[in-house]
């Protein structure tokens, strides 16, 4: 079942095209990966198909609603990894889960999510006092408090350790298991191929490639897939 379709989706700031006639297909229950070099439109792409920014065209539908028409509806069914301004630095880890779950209306158990990310240590550390690891798994553990059936983490795993990176697959992979759909949007092609079932590139507004890892990789003519990233953006560096 497709729960993302994107056509032709346009969007400008002022003169600049950010993104120009993308079209993409999500499955229920794939983690699906949106890589390409720094302003290559894909927190944009991430930002119309999640409600929080108005498209100038093109046809979006994510679990059959319009992204910014039916955003209301939407929001109780996707959740999307906040960036870092978006917490008070006062607030407390446990309470942070706490109020996300309240805007809900069929959250998960926040006490369950905080165990599940390591974070129940930390449940009376204020914000700011975590670091940047710790932040980023308090912000996909809120990403998760909603129940989403579909769930948009942009930078999933920037800031963490080998190991908190590892684990932090393990969860998502967890995710697709209980048939999550994911969208993941990244820099690190060695993420893309341990987790995406599917990736698609994407260079100055639009999609280059778009396939599992080995098809890139095969239509890159490439050994990995950081080396077709790089044949098929025709980039040096990302
Ligand atoms: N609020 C905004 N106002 C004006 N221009 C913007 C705004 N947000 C993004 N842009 C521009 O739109 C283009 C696409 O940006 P976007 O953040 O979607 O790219 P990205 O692929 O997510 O980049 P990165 O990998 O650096 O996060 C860039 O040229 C960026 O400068």
């Amino acid at each position: 079942m497709t729960v993302i379709e994107i056509d032709g989706l346009r969007k400008s700031y002022g003169s600049g095209k950010a993104v120009d006639g993308v079209s993409l297909r999500v499955e229920r229950g794939e983690i699906f990966g949106i890589a390409g070099p720094n302003g290559a439109g894909k927190t944009t792409i991430v930002e119309c198909a999640s409600g929080s920014r108005r498209r100038d065209g093109g046809i979006l539908r994510v679990l059959g609603l319009d992204p910014w028409d039916d955003r209301r509806e939407l929001l109780q069914r996707i959740g999307v990894q906040l960036q870092e301004a978006a917490l008070p630095d006062a607030i407390k880890v446990g309470e942070a889960l706490r109020m996300y779950a309240s805007l809900y209306d069929r959250p998960a158990d926040w006490r369950k999510l905080m165990d599940e990310w390591g974070l129940a240590d930390r449940k009376g550390t204020r914000f700011a006092r975590l670091s940047g690891g710790w932040k980023q798994r308090l912000f996909i553990a809120l990403a998760l408090v909603g129940n989403p059936e579909v769930v948009f983490l942009d930078e999933l795993t920037t800031g963490l350790d080998p190991s908190a990176r590892r684990m932090t697959w393990g969860l998502i992979r967890d995710l697709r298991e209980r048939g999550v759909t994911v969208v993941l949007v990244t820099h690190f092609m060695d993420e893309a191929e341990a987790l995406c079932d599917r990736i698609a590139i994407v260079d100055r507004g639009r999609v280059v490639a778009e396939g599992g890892p080995r098809e890139l990789i095969e239509k890159g003519r490439s050994d990995s897939l950081e080396n077709a990233y790089f044949a098929l953006t025709g980039r040096e560096t990302a």
